[in-house]
């Protein structure tokens, strides 16, 4: 990519999240991910060019340096930060504008630093060959697993946590706020399971309710993703035509509704496999007993057959991409409940000695040894401040692990085709070739943590009076709903969200 010749003609909008917008070249697999800011944010956006370099360049240390060793070098990939001339930004910005999501519009794309960041289009193949001569662009499918346990802390107090998963509750709480208009009934308990019917029906769930966890694209554009009007339902039978030249023969005599049927089976049994597959060769196929048998396998909310979840295997393949990305999240083993007491710790200690935020790695650089206080905090609290922030810093990659996405790029080969890094996959059907990627690996901030424990009493409170509305904790909780319903806001300052009451 030659710097000083950039064509905003050469890019189109390819997509965003939360935090950033990303554009892809129209004829190389390379994207550019830009940060965006909120509108009423001037401090952010009054951000040096060599503030906003050093924010990306921290993203993609942390990439390289604490999230590749953890989840896989296979999996991982870091990019690049680089410095792009302001009026090709400027000129991209007004170009995407009418692209874009109205739900995304309240932030704007940084178009005042000219950073971003450069990355392999991980909706291609790595490196396949064989797409281009089959004339089948290549199929990807995009998955935010969110987070694959139940909590086991002692230091949680509201039982529910350890029966219904985060995902599960947290979807209650986002339908009365009216961020989504259908309860999703995907659990990502099934697809993290590791049992293969389990992770069909999750997989399943997310192709009716896509919401922000499932997208699909075929030879790079997006053809299946959440509507941004929430209430239009999502049209399998469009989905089934795309996929119809990958998993049916020409000829095939079946009817449209069958075909769709077939069709969208076949995805998922090839999006299972991918998950599934180890890509660590002589221990490929082996199991990890360890994940699983820490806690509890089933949400009390996943609308799964009992007999179904009581029975048959419950176990990952070592080191294949879900294995990789759970054990990272459970770098989170004393839940949020069990840091807070820590998180307070770190922080009067930075009250007294602000130098320390340095020294300690509060907000990086994420090198060695940042990985190294993640990987050998010690076990049992020993009372210092070491321990307070090596858990801390184990909560962070664990919420930056429980918010990623996994893309999975799939191509129909032929016979002679060489696979190099991708895998062949399900040998005797229609022969695919797929590569599995993470991404959205960037550091979570320090401060958001405390944002998380308010936003997770909220969404447990939340579920058990939606849920359990006789039980003695609603009497306490509803007696606290009122008092911050008089108040107009709750203690954070944020609006209530209160949409029941009592008889
Ligand atoms: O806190 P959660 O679980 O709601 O996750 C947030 C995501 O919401 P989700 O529940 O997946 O719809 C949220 O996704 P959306 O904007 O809702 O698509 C972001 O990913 C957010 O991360 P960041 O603060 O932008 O870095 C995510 O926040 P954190 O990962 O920083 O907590
Ligand atoms: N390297 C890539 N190749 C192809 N598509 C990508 C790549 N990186 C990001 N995308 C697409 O852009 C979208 C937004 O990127 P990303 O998830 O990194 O944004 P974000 O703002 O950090 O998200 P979040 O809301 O989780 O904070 C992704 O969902 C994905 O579809």
């Amino acid at each position: 990519m030659e710097l000083d010749k950039m064509d905003e003609n050469d890019w189109k909008y390819h997509g965003e999240g939360n935090k950033s917008l990303v554009v892809s070249h129209v004829q190389h697999a390379r994207v550019l991910r830009l940060l965006k800011y909120s509108t009423e944010d001037a401090e952010n956006s009054h951000k040096t060019t060599e503030q906003a370099f050093r924010h990306i360049q921290n993203i993609v240390d942390y990439s390289q340096n604490v999230m590749k060793p953890l989840l896989g070098e296979k999996f991982v990939h870091n990019g690049e930060a680089v410095k792009l001339p302001l009026d090709f930004v400027r000129q991209l910005s007004l170009k995407v504008q009418q692209e874009r999501p109205e739900s995304r519009c309240d932030k704007v794309m940084d178009t005042l630093s000219g950073c971003a960041l450069c990355l392999p289009n991980l909706t291609q193949l790595s490196s396949c060959c064989c797409c281009s001569r089959e004339h089948r662009p290549p199929l990807c499918i995009e998955i935010k697993p969110k987070c694959g346990f139940l909590p086991a802390s002692r230091h949680i107090t509201k039982d529910i946590k350890r029966k219904v998963c985060r995902f599960c509750m947290h979807q209650h709480f986002k339908l009365a706020n009216g961020k989504w208009k259908r309860l999703s009934r995907y659990c990502p308990l099934d697809l993290f399971s590791g049992n293969k019917q389990r992770m069909s029906r999750a997989i399943k769930h997310l192709i009716e309710e896509p919401q922000n966890n499932f997208n699909i694209f075929k030879g790079g554009e997006c053809i299946y993703s959440c509507s941004d009007d929430a209430d239009v339902l999502q049209d399998l039978d469009e989905l089934a035509q795309h996929l119809r030249p990958y998993f049916l023969p020409s000829g095939s005599l079946l009817s449209r509704q069958q075909s769709s049927k077939v069709v969208l089976n076949e995805l998922i049994q090839v999006i299972v496999s991918s998950l599934l597959s180890s890509w660590d060769g002589p221990r490929s196929g082996q199991l990890r007993k360890t994940h699983l048998s820490e806690g509890r396998v089933t949400c009390d909310a996943s609308l799964l057959h009992r007999d179904l979840l009581r029975n048959g295997n419950h176990c990952l393949p070592k080191d294949c991409v879900l294995d990789k990305i759970l054990g990272t999240q459970m770098l989170d083993n004393l839940d949020i409940e069990g840091l807070s007491p820590l998180l307070k710790r770190v922080e009067q200690h930075l009250q007294m000695f602000p130098k320390e935020r340095c020294r300690l790695q509060m907000d990086g650089p994420y090198n060695a040894s940042f990985l190294e206080k993640v990987q050998n905090c010690p076990v049992e609290d020993d009372g210092s401040i070491e321990y307070a922030v090596g858990k801390v810093h184990q909560y962070r990659v664990a919420m930056t692990a429980k918010d990623c996405s996994v893309m999975v790029a799939i191509a129909t080969c032929g016979e002679d085709d060489g696979l190099d890094q991708s895998l062949e996959i399900q040998p005797t059907k229609p022969r695919f070739t797929c590569s599995v990627s993470i991404l959205d690996l960037d550091p979570k901030p320090y401060e958001s943590i405390s944002h998380q424990s308010r936003l997770d009493s909220k969404i447990v409170n939340h579920y058990l009076r939606r849920t359990q509305p006789n039980n003695q904790e609603l009497d306490n909780l509803e007696e606290l709903a009122n008092q911050s319903l008089f108040l107009g806001r709750d203690r954070d300052g944020e609006d209530c969200t209160l949409v029941f009451h009592p008889v």
